[in-house]
């Protein structure tokens, strides 16, 4: 599933299906992303890269839940990401974990009432013992009214302190579908500045 990986640093977008990877893929890098209403769009990695520089962002496929998609499909997938993201770990400038703003809370309650590990906060525990830069895209913001009350629920889902407010380079309330990224793009700067990447920061201006 994984070959042909161009040979660069990468920034890389993972998440349970249909949350809008494809869609802040698209944002991110102008390049036509297919995307879609139903979970399971994305099947193979999309690597973007720039002819000239040694950078690319790459949307993996999605997991979790996918109607039509066997149990075992889906796990495959799950273990084809997660490998993915061990195998390169040297190479992931930061780990995008993307998730639905206004199902994520709920969907981790859920799983964890049923004595599993959610996905996401899985994911995002994942990346942070690889000690990869971790950031959690808190997309589809257009469509949660209770913001404050939602972004404090995740952080404390993920173990992070409340308030969301202080966590700034690692949750980031975005609309992809809206073209509103800010706060990821900020956060994405200043991993690239810590890690001492600042000919990066061209990729991530507003
Ligand atoms: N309301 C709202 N919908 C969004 C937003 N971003 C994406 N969507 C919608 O969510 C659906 C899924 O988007 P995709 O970008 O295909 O999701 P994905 O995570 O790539 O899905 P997979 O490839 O299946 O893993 C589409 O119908 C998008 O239009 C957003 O910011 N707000
Ligand atoms: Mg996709």
């Amino acid at each position: 599933m994984f070959e042909n990986r161009p040979d660069r640093d990468e920034v890389v977008l993972v998440g349970r299906s249909n949350v809008g990877k494809s869609t802040l893929m698209r944002e991110l890098t102008g390049h036509k992303v297919k995307t879609g209403k139903k979970p399971g769009v994305t099947r193979q990695p999309n690597h973007f890269d720039w002819a000239s520089e040694k950078f690319m962002f790459t949307d993996l496929p999605g997991f979790g839940f996918m109607s039509g998609v066997s149990e075992e499909r889906r796990e495959q997938i799950k273990t084809d990401v997660v490998r993915y993201v061990e195998e390169n770990a040297d190479r992931i400038l930061v780990g995008v974990v993307v998730v639905d703003g206004k199902a994520a809370v709920d969907i981790i309650d859920r799983h964890s009432a049923e004595g599993e590990v959610p996905h996401d906060v899985e994911m995002f525990h994942f990346l942070q013992e690889l000690e990869i830069p971790t950031v959690v895209a808190v997309n589809k913001m257009d469509k949660v009214d209770d913001r404050d009350e939602r972004l404090n629920d995740l952080c404390d889902r993920l173990g992070l302190y409340p308030p969301w407010q202080q966590w700034r380079e690692t949750v980031a309330p975005i609309s992809a579908k809206r073209g509103s990224v800010e706060p990821l793009l900020e956060a994405l700067r200043t991993h690239f500045h810590d890690q001492k990447r600042d000919d990066l920061l061209k990729f991530v201006t507003s």
